[in-house]
């Protein structure tokens, strides 16, 4: 075992944290509990700047508490293991996503649904089983329990495959749980941003036509060639939605902002499932119940996947060749990605480099 591990010495860690709700990022030295004897460490290579993020930092979901180093995207290199440490080694490729704990014992856990746990303890900005404040992945170092990392299959790169531990999984999910999985389905996207575009690709490798529904005609051809969409729909278009009416099974909404439901409800078939995984950060949103009536159609939400679920869909990945199409920047350009993140300037996701770029000071 390991020196730090042995003699119980926090790890030293040293990332950006944003300090107040400005947002803004600067260099922060923290520390990190020992490695536990089931716990994993690993360098952090890189980090996916999750749209949650950018809500965190700004306190938009009023809970944050400073300061904070974000980041739920987290990969790297396993370099110390803890003694009851199974399936983990060092060298292992290894990605952390939203959650490094829980409760253990209720029903969620026991289904391996730990997303869905009472107690479950966020990557960052939560408080951990011994008190202290949970850090994200803009940081140089990673300790975790076994259970909340995900071994990366071999040909999946890092970089483009680091997204996938939010953004696919928070999609993946809702399609194999709402059963939209089915080859011939078709389902609408709507918002191509982090999780919408990867939506697309997960979609199209279960075998499902996928129509991405946008407020402007401007990401039309890189939907249809680039990302490999069946069908591109704007949602300002009244002709063009009254075309797609009736015909969808389901849709995955990514879109924070508070915007009407009822034409995206007009376009499912009977029995279609309208799956809202961005909450509105605005203004409540507005239940078109009778809309839902006529078709028995089901709005419905969902929350990131249980570590088994993930450790499926990152394997369906490498199997698929699915990674997300990423702008890889350095530690220090991460306050411009925000600000260009929040004008939707980032073909789709911004992937921080942190193993070449952020250097202790
Ligand atoms: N349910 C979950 O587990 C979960 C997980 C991750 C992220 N999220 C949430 O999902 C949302 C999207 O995350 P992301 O990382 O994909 O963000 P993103 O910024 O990459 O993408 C958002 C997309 O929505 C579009 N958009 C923004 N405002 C719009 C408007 N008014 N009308 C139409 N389109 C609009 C943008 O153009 C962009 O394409 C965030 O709110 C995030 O917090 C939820
Ligand atoms: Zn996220
Ligand atoms: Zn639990």
């Amino acid at each position: 075992m390991a020196k730090s591990a042995e003699q119980g010495h926090p790890n030293q860690a040293f990332g950006w944290a944003a300090t107040d709700t400005s947002g803004v990022l600067s260099p922060f030295k923290f520390s990190r509990r020992a490695t536990g004897e089931k716990d994993v460490r690993f360098k952090v290579l890189y980090c996916g700047i999750c749209h949650s993020d950018l809500h965190m930092i700004k306190n938009e979901w009023g809970k944050s508490r400073y300061p904070i180093v974000p980041g739920h995207e987290v990969v790297g290199i396993v370099t110390e293991v803890g003694s009851k440490v199974e399936k983990l080694k060092v060298g292992d490729k290894v990605g952390v996503g939203c959650f490094v704990g829980a409760c253990h014992s209720c029903d969620d856990c026991a289904n391996d649904l730990e997303n869905y746990c009472p107690k479950k303890i966020y990557t960052y900005g939560d408080t951990y089983y011994d008190g202290t404040a949970t850090q994200g992945g803009y940081s140089d170092v990673m300790v975790a329990e076994e259970r909340y990392v995900i071994h990366f299959p071999d040909n999946l790169p890092l970089d483009g495959g680091a997204p996938l531990l939010c953004a696919g999984i928070t999609v993946y999910s809702p399609l194999k749980y709402f059963e939209l999985t089915k080859p011939g389905m078709h389902i609408g996207v709507v918002g191509l941003g982090g999780l919408g575009h990867v939506a697309v690709k997960f979609a199209k490798a279960f075998g499902v036509k996928v129509t991405v529904i946008s407020t402007s005609p401007g990401k039309k051809e890189e939907a249809l060639e680039r990302l490999g969409a069946d069908s591109f729909v704007v949602s300002r278009d009244p002709d063009q939605m009254r075309a797609a009416m009736g015909t969808m099974d389901g849709i995955i909404d990514t879109v924070f902002a508070a915007h009407p439901l009822l034409p995206l409800i007009g376009l499912l078939k009977s029995h279609g499932k309208l799956i809202l995984v961005a909450a509105p950060i605005d203004r409540p949103i507005e239940l078109p119940v009778y809309a839902l009536m006529s078709g028995r159609k089901l709005v419905a939400s969902s929350l990131s996947g249980g570590l088994k679920e993930t450790q499926e869909m990152i394997d369906f990945a490498g199997k698929h060749n699915i990674t997300a199409d990423v702008e890889v920047v350095p530690i220090d350009y991460v306050n411009t990605a925000m600000e260009r993140l929040e004008k939707a300037d980032v073909r789709y996701r911004f992937v921080i480099d942190i193993g070449n770029t952020l250097k202790a000071a």
